[in-house]
């Protein structure tokens, strides 16, 4: 079973909690939505594989510390998602970025993809998926199976806001995909809101609606 875990930090919680007020406006809302995704990825890369290197200092030769192992990219849930890339990609700039494009049908409820666009390695990479929502799971599930269906292997699901039905829902379909969230709420509404959750995180940020 995958891991959940919701990262508690102080600084991210205040920094939520900014951003589910809903007289939060757009800029403020997408400035701190970044630097959420930014301090969730400094808390969720702790356990990046090391390897030893010998490196001249000014003073000499010293053995020091290099990130070894796979190389990361950030894929984004679009539209939402696009508003955790910069954040991430501030803590890991060098990363690659593949965008997946996903609508919810706002009947049903079901994921729609439309759009798939990865770097061509993406099988020998660590993959942080982002999207600030996972409410029933539908879409996070969709977007794994497509990174699956080519190649990739090493996966983490990063969202701000997680409804229980949305965490179920992907362990369920997904178990080697371990996910994080910032906050964990009570529900979804009859609408797939979750609740309390911050709204429409896609209209939130780029002043749709
Ligand atoms: O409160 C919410 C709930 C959902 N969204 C948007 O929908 C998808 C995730 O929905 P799933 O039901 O998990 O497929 C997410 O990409 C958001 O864009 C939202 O903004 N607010
Ligand atoms: O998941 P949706 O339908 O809310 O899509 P978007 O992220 O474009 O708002
Ligand atoms: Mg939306």
């Amino acid at each position: 079973m995958a891991k959940f875990t919701v990262l508690n930090h102080p600084l991210i919680q205040h920094k939520l909690t900014i951003i589910r007020n809903k007289d939060t406006g757009t800029k403020v809302f997408r400035e701190v939505a970044n630097e959420i995704a930014e301090l969730m990825v400094y808390e969720i890369t702790r356990d990046l594989a090391m390897e030893d290197i010998t490196i001249e200092t000014p003073m000499g030769s010293a053995v020091e510390k290099q990130l070894s192992g796979k190389k990361l990219a950030v894929v984004p849930i679009l539209r939402a998602g696009l508003g955790m890339v910069d954040g991430v990609l501030k803590l890991i700039p060098a990363a690659k970025v593949g965008h997946i494009g996903m609508y919810r049908d706002e009947k049903t409820l079901q994921p729609h993809e439309y759009f798939v666009k990865l770097p061509p390695d993406i099988d020998q990479r660590q993959l942080f998926i982002v999207d600030p929502m996972l409410a029933t799971g539908g879409s996070a599930i969709m977007a794994i199976d497509a990174l699956k269906k080519r190649g990739a292997t090493s996966m983490r699901l990063v969202v701000l806001v997680a409804a229980p039905e949305g965490v179920k829902a992907v362990q369920d379909a997904h178990p080697d995909v371990d996910i994080y969230a910032a906050g964990l709420d009570d529900r979804l509404n009859e609408d797939g809101y979750i609740v309390p959750g911050l709204g429409d995180a896609g209209d939130r940020l780029f002043g749709t609606k």
